[in-house]
């Protein structure tokens, strides 16, 4: 089995049996580390190589014109992500992230207008509201002296956004760091061994869970969810509640087939189709955005001159629209946008990206076949901090992302949200509550880094995302 790739000519790291390049992966070493060593290894003398995942060749593109072809003009050959999905057994599994083919391509046309920029403006007030809430929390923390774990803070920010706008609830986050929802959320990590063995198994061995009824999503999380969401849809239906929310654009799809005020009738979507959509918000846009928020806050307060810069731009902009943080005001802000997009550089959340090969692909210019079934994954943090396309690539500096300097790269080797019509649905709605949150923390209040934090930053290994090892510990002050 470990001949696979030299049998075909291709480079790949030194397996051993039985777990082959995974050894040490979620343990001492993280995933993503595993992934950057494999590509500083062969990049340049490939354009593609080998690894295995356990007994399981898979590959990693190292050519940015491949992870091109991959993602945009060979798509027909990559549309999934190859991840397992249940729709009878596990319906929150199947939502869109997951799904696959065709059913995955309606679905998207469907839901593809819930993040339009006039969708999201009507869902200001609330995004208001919220952020002003962590601006009262943050003040007691200033008034009292208290050191506060940000990364936990921008995870609070994001878990009360979610389950406003997608589930219709408050869940108190803010106050409360061990609400429910929270406390659920710690599944997204992955860290629990016997749940990191399924993944692995039901990513490997599809159609065997399938068959098997093998449910992926943890039963205290699906029960928490199932029932706060069809409690909402049976409250809203019954006393015809309408409000300016996901949650609502959601029902709008699933009763009428289109939203109030578009003409295209899209086609309805089904009940268990509502369930996932909510769901893929909290899976998908909670732990990205409270990630890229965590690390530009501990990027300026380790920098304070670039704090400082960052807070004036605010206010400038600001001054163009009454002080009021409006949709257009925080898309016209340039600067903190940047501090924003460095830190989804040096902290990609969304670490690697992932294709199945659902057809037999010829790589140009090589006699490399891959074959249909096999897993590629692109490796956006190893390519992120490459210091060929990221001179200095551990220094934060937002200034590579001004208009000047973005025109000279090549725009595939930056790729936070993916690219390709698998792209991030909630792209937009991720950058404006990210910048929201800066925004909210930097008017009032100057962040200092605290001894606590380890700095620097090291990512915890036994977690999936990029979490930072002890927290991301800061000072408030206010200005
Ligand atoms: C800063 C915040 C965010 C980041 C960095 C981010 C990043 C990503 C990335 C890397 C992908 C994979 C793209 C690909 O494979 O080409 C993705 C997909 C996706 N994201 Fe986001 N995301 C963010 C926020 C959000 C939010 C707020 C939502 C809300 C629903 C969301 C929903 C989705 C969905 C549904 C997909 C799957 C799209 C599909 O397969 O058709 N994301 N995101």
């Amino acid at each position: 089995q470990y001949n696979y790739f030299k049998d075909r000519g291709i480079p790949n790291p030194k397996p051993i049996f039985p777990l082959g390049n995974f050894w040490g992966v979620g343990l001492s070493v993280h995933f993503i580390h595993r992934v950057n060593e494999i590509y500083r290894q062969f990049k340049g003398k490939a354009k593609i190589c080998g690894f295995f995942v356990t007994t399981i060749p898979a590959y990693i593109a190292l050519d940015i014109e491949l992870i091109k072809n991959i993602l945009v003009k060979d798509f027909d050959s990559f549309h999934d992500r190859g991840i397992y999905y249940n729709e009878k057994a596990d319906p929150l599994s199947a939502h869109i992230f997951s799904i696959a083919g065709e059913q995955w391509k309606t679905l998207r046309q469907k839901m593809t207008t819930t993040f339009s920029s006039g969708k999201i403006k009507a869902m200001m007030p609330t995004l208001n509201k919220i952020s002003e809430e962590m601006t009262e929390v943050l003040g007691e923390y200033a008034d009292e002296g208290k050191t506060l774990n940000y990364r936990d803070m921008a995870s609070r920010l994001m878990c009360e956004i979610v389950g406003e706008i997608a589930f219709g609830i408050k869940c108190n986050a803010l106050r409360d760091p061990n609400c429910e929802m929270m406390v659920l959320s710690d599944f997204l990590s992955i860290k629990d061994m016997k749940q990191r063995v399924m993944y692995l198994f039901s990513n490997a061995f599809p159609e065997v869970c399938r068959k098997l009824n093998i449910q992926i999503t943890p039963k205290d999380v699906q029960h928490y969810f199932l029932k706060i969401i069809n409690e909402a849809i049976e409250y809203r239906e019954k006393n015809k509640i309408r409000r300016n929310d996901y949650f609502d654009m959601l029902l709008q799809l699933k009763n009428e087939g289109k939203l109030d005020g578009d003409v295209t009738n899209v086609g309805r979507i089904s009940h268990t189709d509502m369930l996932a959509a909510c769901f893929v918000f909290f899976v998908a846009g909670f732990e990205t955005s409270s990630t890229a928020l965590a690390y530009a806050l501990y990027e300026l307060a380790v920098n304070q001159e670039l704090q400082d810069r960052t807070r004036d731009e605010i206010e400038k902009v600001l001054s163009n629209y009454d002080g009021k943080v409006t949709y257009e005001a925080l898309m016209n802000m340039n600067y903190p946008g940047q501090v924003i997009s460095e830190s989804l550089r040096k902290y990609t959340p969304g670490n690697v990206l992932m294709r199945k090969c659902t057809k037999e692909y010829k790589i140009p210019d090589t006699d490399i076949v891959i074959e249909k079934g096999r897993m590629v994954f692109l490796p956006m943090h190893a390519i992120h901090n490459d210091p060929e396309y990221f001179p200095d690539p551990e220094k934060f500096d937002p200034d590579r992302f001004s208009p000047e300097m973005e025109k000279e790269r090549n725009p595939f080797t930056f790729l936070p949200f993916g690219e390709g019509m698998r792209i991030c649905m909630g792209l937009r709605f991720g950058l404006i509550q990210t910048r929201l949150g800066l925004v909210s923390v930097l008017r009032k209040y100057r962040v200092t880094l605290n001894e606590k934090t380890v700095h620097p930053i090291r990512l915890d290994p036994k977690d999936v995302t990029m979490m930072p090892y002890g927290g991301i510990w800061l000072n408030t002050e206010h200005i």
